[in-house]
């Protein structure tokens, strides 16, 4: 006999807490339970509605007139079946079977008939046989998806109210579970996280029929320790999940908007319906707070008055006793007059705004804390209790409380080691940021479901998304930061002499570096560990580096291999096997160049990773070479490691046992003076030695970065990167900017010139070019826009980055690369005199 559809999926909910407050629950962790207007039963309901109610009542009917059609249809089935031949079942046989089996209705006729015969090769125990307890492995860490296997124990109670959504009493025992997620979903209404999971097979208290699909919320199967099996293409799982996350971050942000208008439109509305419901009683009471205030604003009117009166009258004026001001009316008495005199009536308007404010206070008693602007007080409109954080200069990374008050912070779970973004596992001991107050949750995701409108903003949003340690590593220099700030900076002394009536309406970015050519001169800077920012890392970073058709440069440090990227290698190891068998990888990998970092015999002292302990996650390049191993006891092994692997002796004759193991044109990287920058031009005697400087990077059409190949240089360099290392080595050398010309000079031209440090707008990058770069190399920010919105942020970082050149190229008159010159801008000195380059 068929069973209604509404009983073909069972809705698991875990016990009385099932609604609990407890943040562990969603995949990122991330939960609706913040949601001060969230019901959870809404979802429920519109599920069930769905399910049951109509379907149910229509099924019913249908089973009367069915019934005895469908049971010789069974017995028909039941034949086919029996002879092995499936494939027969027309389509409404199946769903006849499935019916009656409660399982799903849905998929063509190849699915149902899979489904079939797969419901009769785990019934009668095939399926434990078939997903054994042991080959669950792997703990889902708060992140399943759709094709996982999965399996875990949960509560099983007797009495189960559906229409409360919460089993009462205490459980009557536990069942293990294994299931595949074939399907989880958002909900419309409240955006909860929802997996469908068909049952493989079930063992314990009132076990569940195999191939039964069962609902389950994402924060109960995480809270159930599921354990899943691995996946045969785990790299595939990772693809599925980063969509689901997608999904789930733009789920979250447009609930976050609604809240957000709610709450406000519910405050307005409190406001204006406040004054008219105070009782008068009520009223007078405040009319003495008021009275005071009122009396208070009005001194300090006539403490102004006096000021001014001091400054026009002299000092005598101070002898002059203060009149009463106008306002100053005894105010006590305002309820009792029923005509009001033009002052008093200005007064009982202001007396009003104030209960109003008053009113407002003690229904939102958690703003008293938050200092008011005056004009929002007086006007009596309040903003939703949201504190908003400005966006903080580039170097500013303020901690969340003082030093004295972390301590008392709650240490817990660490919720990024889920997301991918956490190397130091279970067992990580490091305190991470908290976002525990509901307000600075919202505020975080109102932000990231914002979309920046430049490259600074990228930088805030980083800083949100991030654990503490992370953004330190990625924000922080070396010392003071003097450099660091400089660098920046330094762009901003630079204004520009615009030519005008210039034809602008087509502008070309494009041009060529060492015979390629890129959309713009913007090239992606080695940075270390992308997969601290995403966990994609640099594969995400290169697509994006791709589809803008630019360059980018891959650091040996990264945390994805030079296989998985294929890209370039930058940096000579202490033990020279090792650099021999990366340059050979990367040479394997069809890398055309590589870039030498010159400026890190060692490592700069970056005093925030101190203060972390920054752990890094396993350097992909060294595994099997150098030991990768990560503590989470030691904190930061990072120093460490560079010191172990950096050669401090490292000097120009090295260079030459670099050329003899490639062939591969070399770039340096970290020139700042012009006696490096000459020294090594391919004129020189040492040249052999010394120039075997530039390469890049170049995309190929699969869309990942390979190296350029460059013309053979029989000495001499190809390029030099004039870098301070994003000013995270040596502490007050010169902003790269500053230290650009020198070199340019030097060099007369021999070698193209790229630079990079600070460069965060257009414009920087139009100065670049106009003191001589031939292109630039931004690092900080992409690793920001990673960090933001994946590779997607990576994309809009280098997008924006290009509009705001172009828009710079068209103001200042200059219709492709080749205009820009040296008289386009002007250096502002420090007397205010603007000099020209
Ligand atoms: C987090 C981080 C890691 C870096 N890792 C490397 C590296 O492995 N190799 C290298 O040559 N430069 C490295 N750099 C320096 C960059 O290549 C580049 O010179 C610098 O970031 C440019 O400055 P900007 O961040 O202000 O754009 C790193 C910079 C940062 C911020």
């Amino acid at each position: 006999m068929a069973a209604p559809e509404s009983e073909q999926v069972i809705f698991i909910e875990e016990g009385d807490d099932e609604y609990s407050t407890d943040s562990g629950g969603s995949d990122l962790g991330y939960d609706s339970d913040l949601d001060p207007s969230y019901s959870p039963l809404e979802d429920t309901h519109a599920t069930f509605s769905k399910l049951s109610i109509g379907k149910k009542s229509k099924s019913r009917i249908g089973k009367d007139l069915d019934m005895g059609v469908d049971e010789i249809e069974e017995k028909v089935i039941q034949k086919i079946i029996e002879a092995g031949q499936q494939e027969k079942l027309k389509v409404e046989q199946c769903k006849v079977y499935l019916r009656k089996n409660g399982l799903r209705l849905t998929g063509n006729k190849p699915t149902l008939i899979q489904r079939i015969k797969e419901h009769l090769e785990i019934s009668n125990g095939g399926g434990e046989r078939r997903y054994p307890i042991f080959s669950f492995v792997l703990d889902c860490k708060g992140d399943a998806c759709t094709g996982d296997v999965v399996m875990f124990k949960q509560n099983v109670y007797k009495m189960f109210n559906i229409a409360a959504c919460s089993a009462s009493g205490p459980p009557c025992g536990k069942r293990i579970v294994a299931g595949r997620i074939v399907k989880e979903s958002y909900g419309a209404a409240k955006q909860q996280h929802t997996f469908t999971i068909e049952v493989l097979w079930s063992k314990g208290e009132k076990p569940l029929p195999p191939l039964r699909p069962l609902l389950i919320k994402g924060r109960n199967l995480y809270r159930l320790k599921t354990l899943r099996q691995r996946w045969e293409d785990e790299g595939e799982r990772h693809k599925v999940l980063m969509e689901k996350h997608s999904r789930g971050f733009i789920a979250r942000s447009n609930r976050e908007i609604r809240i957000h208008g709610k709450e406000k439109r519910k405050l307005l509305k409190a406001n204006r319906m406040s004054i008219n419901q105070v009782p008068k009683s009520c009223l007078s009471q405040m009319n003495l707070i008021v009275t005071e205030k009122v009396e208070i604003l009005s001194q300090q009117q006539l403490a102004l008055n006096m000021d001014s009166n001091q400054m026009k009258n002299g000092p005598q004026q101070l002898s002059v006793q203060p009149q009463k001001p106008s306002l100053s009316v005894d105010h006590r008495k305002l309820a009792a007059q029923p005509q009001l005199s033009a002052d008093s009536k200005k007064a009982a308007k202001l007396l009003s705004q104030l209960v109003e404010q008053e009113l407002a206070v003690m229904q939102n008693n958690c703003q008293t804390q938050v200092p008011q602007d005056p004009i929002v007080q007086l006007s009596g409109i309040r903003e939703a209790p949201i504190n908003r954080q400005r966006l903080k200069s580039i170097n500013h990374h303020p901690p969340t409380c003082p030093p004295q008050e972390q301590s008392c912070m709650k240490q817990h779970l660490c919720p990024y080691y889920p997301k991918g973004r956490c190397y130091c596992g279970d067992n990580c001991k490091f305190l991470h940021e908290q976002r525990d107050n509901g307000d600075q949750r919202r505020e975080y995701r109102f932000q990231m479901a914002a979309e920046p409108v430049n490259l600074n903003e990228f930088q805030e949003l980083a800083r949100l998304a991030l654990p503490k340690m992370y953004y330190d590593f990625y924000a922080g220099g070396a010392e003071d930061e003097h450099t660091l700030k400089e660098n920046v900076e330094a762009f901003h002394r630079i204004t520009f002499r615009p030519r005008i009536l210039v034809d602008v309406s087509r502008i070309d970015l494009s041009t060529t570096i060492l015979d390629y050519k890129i959309s713009a001169p913007i090239i992606i800077a080695p940075t270390a560990l992308h997969k601290l920012a995403n966990p994609e890392g640099e594969v995400a970073t290169a697509r994006a580096a791709a589809s803008c058709n630019t360059i980018m440069v891959l650091s040996f440090t990264s945390s994805s291999s030079i296989e998985e990227v294929a890209a370039s290698s930058n940096a000579v190891f202490k033990k020279r096997d090792i650099t021999a068998t990366l340059v050979q990888r990367a040479e394997r990998n069809g890398f055309k160049a590589l870039v030498l970092t010159a400026d890190t015999p060692r490592l700069g002292r970056r005093e925030a990773d101190i203060k972390n302990k920054m752990i890094t996650p396993p350097l992909k390049n060294l595994e099997g070479l150098l030991s990768t191993k990560v503590s989470s006891d030691t904190g930061s092994n990072f120093e460490a490691d560079a010191n172990e692997t950096m050669d401090a002796s490292l000097s120009w004759k090295d260079l030459e046992w670099l050329r003899s193991i490639t062939n591969l044109p070399i770039l340096i990287k970290g020139i700042l003076t012009r006696e490096d920058g000459k020294i090594k031009a391919p004129s020189d005697d040492m040249s052999i030695a010394l120039f075997c400087f530039p390469c890049s990077l170049r995309l190929k059409e699969d869309s990942f970065p390979f190296i350029h190949s460059i013309k053979a240089v029989e000495v001499g360099v190809a390029g030099i990167i004039v870098s301070n290392h994003g000013a995270r080595q040596l502490d007050y050398t010169p902003a790269t900017i500053s230290a650009l010309e020198e070199v340019v000079h030097a060099v007369k031209g021999r070698v193209p010139i790229l630079m990079d440090g600070g460069v965060r707008r257009g414009t920087d990058v139009f100065k670049a070019l106009a003191l001589g770069a031939q292109a630039v190399l931004i690092g900080r920010p992409v690793v920001y826009g990673l960090a933001a919105k994946g590779e997607y942020g990576v994309r809009r970082v280098i997008e924006m980055l290009k509009d705001e050149f172009e828009l710079t190229m068209a103001l200042t008159g200059c219709p492709s690369v080749k205009h820009i010159t040296r008289k386009h801008g002007q250096l502002k000195s420090f007397y205010g005199l603007q000099r020209k380059f």
